[in-house]
């Protein structure tokens, strides 16, 4: 290994009890709001096919026209507490809002910039309210930030000259200055979601990451960061020169998952899944394949089955409510999470051979090991397969913990179980009682 002075600074996961609880929440909300929401992914009768929140990227946008939107931004039927109601009936234990996108405009009134809410005809703090009314709910809150700022006239992707340098360092003053802030109005949340850092500016200057990283950490001990804010001196991101992990989790599980444990090295990670293919902010026309209750149903399964947390986005409309599918989606969710929640919170992985029929899960330290079922065989015969020394003595699905299921031993740590029906509309769990033979 090459020695760096701006890597990672700890080898394994966080051990602390803050981590403990985000590595316990396993389902979270993804919001993204802003500016965006008034186009929807529209502009004077033309379709714009990007992703929603990067229309004022499209070559059919004017750009003074988007920096302009702030004026109409209204939300008149905005109300928090409905917003964080809904979240914790979806069974959601931790949300991520977008307190500014690429775009540059500030959720909450901030005083290093005149881009902000408070300039609108909403005049109103948004942040404020909704981390008051998800924290009353028992839902965590964490805030996107944007590195990367189209607005400000410091931003530099890639500084070219001595002048754009000079620039980009007053830049980082106000990144600097913008992050203390919010940690300051907003003491309660649990961590920053952090985006836009790709860009040359960022990637090649790992020391100011780093430095920004220990400084957030000095004046909010406990905050919870992952690997996207992160780059070395040689400019590696996520993973330093040494292959090191750099932050708390790995944050680069987007819009895709991994396959296998193996594919997660060992450390903590989240996914974080749009509804449709590729839609972070409020879209009116969704095309595409949406996808339904069931599979991102399974996606949290999977998600939790690998030892992961999984967050869900929603783009809500620019006046504030939620279009109905994503209601929808959050309905069916917690339908299924209210029968079946105790196989998600405190999750992870259960060291089992994997099945078709679908994924272990191990309640964390326990012996506890639950099977969700996502394809129920023909056969209706579900194979288990346990580790040598380890015995099945009881089993039960979450709907019907009463009627025992009787295993049918087949040979040395391998059961059948067999479904009493084979119509189900959502994922089945069992529970599985084993015990190591010592
Ligand atoms: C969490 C998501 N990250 C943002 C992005 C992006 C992006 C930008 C360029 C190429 C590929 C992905 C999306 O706008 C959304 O905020």
């Amino acid at each position: 290994s090459i020695t760096l002075q701006h890597g990672a600074h700890r080898i394994g996961n966080r051990t602390d009890a803050g981590m403990a609880r985000w590595r316990s929440l396993r389902l979270g909300q993804f919001i993204h709001w802003g500016l965006y929401a008034i186009p929807g992914g529209e502009w004077k009768g033309k379709t714009y096919n990007g992703a929603a929140e990067w229309i004022r990227s499209w070559k059919e946008m004017p750009q003074a026209e988007y920096d302009n939107l702030y004026k109409q931004f209204n939300p008149v039927n905005y109300q928090p507490e409905q917003w964080a109601l809904q979240a914790k009936n979806m069974g959601a234990k931790y949300m991520i809002i977008t307190t500014k996108h690429h775009d540059g405009f500030c959720l909450w009134p901030s005083k290093y910039s005149r881009y902000t809410v408070a300039s609108s005809p909403w005049k109103k703090d948004i942040i404020g309210p909704m981390v008051d009314a998800y924290n009353k709910n028992g839902i965590d809150v964490y805030l996107y930030f944007s590195i990367i700022d189209w607005n400000h006239p410091d931003w530099r992707a890639s500084p070219k000259t001595p002048a754009d340098s000079i620039a980009y360092g007053r830049f980082k003053v106000f990144v600097k200055n913008q992050l203390q802030e919010l940690l300051t109005k907003y003491p309660t949340i649990k961590g920053f979601w952090f985006d836009g850092t790709w860009d040359d500016s960022w990637k090649n200057d790992g020391a100011f990451s780093d430095e920004l990283e220990q400084y957030l950490q000095k004046i909010h001990p406990g905050l919870i960061i992952g690997s996207r804010l992160r780059a070395d001196e040689k400019g590696a991101r996520h993973f330093d020169s040494n292959g090191r992990l750099m932050g708390d989790y790995e944050q680069g599980w987007e819009r895709k998952l991994p396959e296998k444990i193996a594919d997660i090295h060992g450390n903590d990670w989240e996914g974080v899944m749009t509804i449709p293919e590729n839609q972070w902010g409020y879209n009116a026309r969704w095309a595409g394949h949406i996808k339904s209750a069931n599979e991102l149903i399974e996606m949290l399964v999977k998600s939790t089955s690998l030892a992961g947390n999984f967050v869900i986005n929603f783009g809500p409309k620019s006046d504030g409510t939620f279009r109905t599918e994503e209601v929808q989606r959050m309905q069916e969710i917690g339908q299924w999470m209210k029968v079946n929640g105790a196989a998600i919170y405190n999750g992870g992985y259960a060291g089992f051979e994997k099945q078709d029929w679908g994924y272990y899960i191990r309640k964390n330290g326990t012996d506890s090991v639950f099977m969700v079922v996502c394809n129920v065989p023909v056969s209706g015969d579900l194979r288990v397969k346990l580790p040598q020394q380890t015995t099945l003595t009881h089993a039960a699905t979450l709907e019907n913990p009463a009627q025992a299921i009787t295993p049918e031993v087949t040979g040395k740590n391998e059961y059948f179980l067999r479904l009493e029906t084979k119509n189900f509309h959502t994922p089945v769990v069992i529970l599985l009682q084993t015990s190591r033979n010592t």
